[in-house]
């Protein structure tokens, strides 16, 4: 049995909205196994990105408890928990966030960077054939495709080697084939690098690539199920 990475608890995430109160999260009980690629799926609104934005220590909930590797998050101050979003974390988000006038390489390592940690060279490299991006190192994001900045998105989360990582649709700007084929390559690299993937979509197709897909309505996980997909 392989361990919890993620767990909640009664998660909760309110919002006021003048005399209104939206139950963004409304009591959420999830667990994440090590190494397990979940899909979340719901319907627009129904708290798909909260609960990432909780579980990446981005956002803080109303009530309950989210664990990541056995620490409790609401137990961190704010040093702490830059640093845990830094090295427990990757992140990969719709519009790929990569830094335009760095080129394919620098956006990569640069979470590493930035965390003061030398590059392991031989580690990039290996990402960068595995995501088919070995021939675009020198150019800047402007000059790739969707599916390429997508796939250089995927990279950069890995290369700083997070236990986890959190997708929030990231194949949504994505024609199918593209999509399919970025899905496809983030699994085989999570898989490759012993990493949890926790992806967000509102793509049935998408979400059967997963171990497991959530499904969320109104704040809650209505019904959990077990695909075993491409295991
Ligand atoms: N900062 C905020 N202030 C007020 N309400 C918010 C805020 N952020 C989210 N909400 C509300 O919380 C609910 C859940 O939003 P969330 O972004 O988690 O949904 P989602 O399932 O990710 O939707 P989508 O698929 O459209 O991205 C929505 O009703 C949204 O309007």
């Amino acid at each position: 049995m392989k361990n919890q990475i993620v767990k909640t608890e009664g998660l909760k995430k309110y919002y006021r909205l003048g005399e209104n109160t939206v139950k963004a999260l409304d009591g959420v009980d999830f667990t994440v196994k090590e190494r397990e690629f979940v899909a979340i799926i719901g319907r627009s609104g129904s708290g798909k990105s909260t609960l990432l934005h909780m579980i990446g220590g981005l956002d803080t909930p109303t009530a309950g408890e989210v664990y990541v590797d056995g620490r409790k998050l609401s137990g961190m101050n704010r040093e702490q928990l830059a640093v845990f979003r830094r090295r427990k974390v990757g992140f990969i988000f719709q519009n790929y966030n990569l830094v335009p006038d760095l080129n394919v390489y620098d956006n990569v390592v640069l979470p590493v960077e930035l965390d003061g940690k030398r590059v392991d060279r031989k580690y990039v490299g290996e990402i960068l054939e595995l995501l088919q991006l070995e021939t675009k190192l020198e150019a800047l994001p402007g000059m790739l495709s969707g599916g390429q900045q997508q796939r250089v998105a995927i990279a950069r989360a890995v290369a700083a080697k997070p236990g986890i990582i959190l997708a929030d649709e990231p194949t949504g700007n994505l024609d199918t084939a593209s999509g399919h084929d970025v899905m496809g390559l983030l699994k085989v690299a999570a898989k490759q690098f012993q990493q949890t993937v926790i992806l967000i979509t509102h793509d049935r197709d998408i979400a059967q690539m997963a171990d497991r897909i959530v499904h969320i309505e109104d704040g809650r996980i209505v019904k959990a199920g077990d695909f075993h997909a491409g295991k």
